[in-house]
């Protein structure tokens, strides 16, 4: 495995000039509300992606009142990965002294996953942040999928201006229309194949964690929801969908509208659950994703857990730390505001670990 054992941060957030050394593999930070506890957090998560987690401009990265960031990181092994973002407003990746051309060519070298109790969307939002989720997840295992998606979205839009504009102009160009939902179906075929591949493997595992986190068995069930379910090719579906698609403007048939459907008892999950079932299945997606990926990548994924200990019981709370420390066999950064907390919390683990003070 290999760990991150620096990252150093210049102007980057609240940081000014400041470099932070690991030696263990569990890394508690602590520190006042504001301390900048999530910062780092998001720094490591933005030399993973190249981007924040909590999809901000770049440009609100910046130290109030300067111009340009960096983050440098230093793996255990010596290679190194860096983020400039320029005065110009320029952003640079390198891998070691390499400038990427393509940002995606970095996604998946160096995998991690972020907890954070804040991103309960997944579970109680629209669709389009389970689509993210999914798509996340299969853009840093199959460089191919993202290739994909892209396509996909782009002959998506283009589809749609079509329908627009076909409805202004009161005439359609059928045989463009004909072209677009050929590429459309092809891309979009190759996409649902791959998600019903990754739904078949994850949704088992996110049961098995929601079940090991509540410590009991809340009866949930997980789907996915596609309109390709059928045994209806997709370029069908979408020649049965056009004169809807012509009055509406738009393209109602397609995987960009795949769901990820959650049922406690047969009902809606988020018309039932409580905050802490809710925040339960939230982490047990996300290590059912960590699990996902270090099945699938040559690293191991890092863990970010932001301020997880405010939100659970102490049984949930022993249960997902147990799991994290013990089980999931990586490098794992855990934040909380309160030092005592987190260090009884890891010791009575038998973990070795290492605090931060912020
Ligand atoms: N661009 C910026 N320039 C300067 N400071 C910034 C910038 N962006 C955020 N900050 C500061 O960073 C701090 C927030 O940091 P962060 O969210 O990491 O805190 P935290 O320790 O996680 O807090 P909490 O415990 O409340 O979650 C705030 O004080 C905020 O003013």
């Amino acid at each position: 495995m290999n760990l991150l054992s620096e990252i150093a941060f210049t102007r980057f957030r609240n940081y000014d000039f400041q470099k932070f050394n690991f030696h263990k593999k569990i890394v508690g930070i602590y520190g006042e509300n504001g301390s900048g506890k999530t910062n780092l957090l998001d720094g490591i998560y933005y030399l993973c992606f190249t981007k924040s987690y909590f999809s901000r401009p770049d440009a609100r990265s910046v130290r109030q009142g300067c111009e340009g960031f960096r983050i440098e990181g230093v793996m255990q092994d010596g290679s190194r990965v860096a983020c400039v973002y320029r005065e110009t407003g320029k952003k640079e990746f390198y891998a070691g002294q390499e400038q990427y051309k393509k940002f995606s060519a970095h996604l998946g070298k160096y995998p991690c996953v972020m907890i954070a109790p804040d991103d309960v969307q997944l579970v109680t939002g629209t669709s389009e942040e389970r689509r993210r989720f999914t798509d996340t997840i299969l853009s840093q295992s199959d460089a191919g999928y993202l290739q994909q998606l892209i396509r996909y979205n782009k002959v998506l839009q283009q589809r749609n201006s079509l329908l627009k504009n076909s409805a202004d102009a009161g005439f359609t160009d059928e045989s463009l229309l004909e072209i677009f939902d050929a590429q459309l179906a092809d891309a979009g075929e190759k996409i649902y194949n791959k998600r019903a591949v990754f739904f078949s493997e994850i949704i088992p595992e996110a049961i098995k964690q929601y079940n090991t986190i509540a410590g009991r068995d809340d009866n949930m069930s997980v789907s996915y929801h596609s309109q390709l379910h059928t045994d209806k090719r997709f370029a069908e579906l979408l020649r049965e969908s056009r004169s809807k698609d012509l009055l509406l403007q738009r393209t109602n048939t397609g995987i960009h509208k795949d769901d990820i459907l959650f049922l406690m008892d047969g009902d809606q999950f988020k018309n039932i659950a409580s905050q802490g079932q809710r925040k339960s299945l939230l982490f047990a997606m996300r290590l059912a994703e960590f699990f996902y990926l270090k099945g699938k990548m040559p690293n191991t994924p890092i863990l970010l857990l932001d301020d997880v200990f405010e939100k659970l019981d102490e049984n949930r709370m022993g249960n997902l730390l147990e799991l994290i420390c013990l089980h999931a066999h990586t490098q794992v950064f855990i934040t909380d505001t309160h030092q005592h907390r987190l260090s009884a919390a890891l010791t009575a683990l038998a973990a070795d670990f290492e605090l931060i003070g912020l």
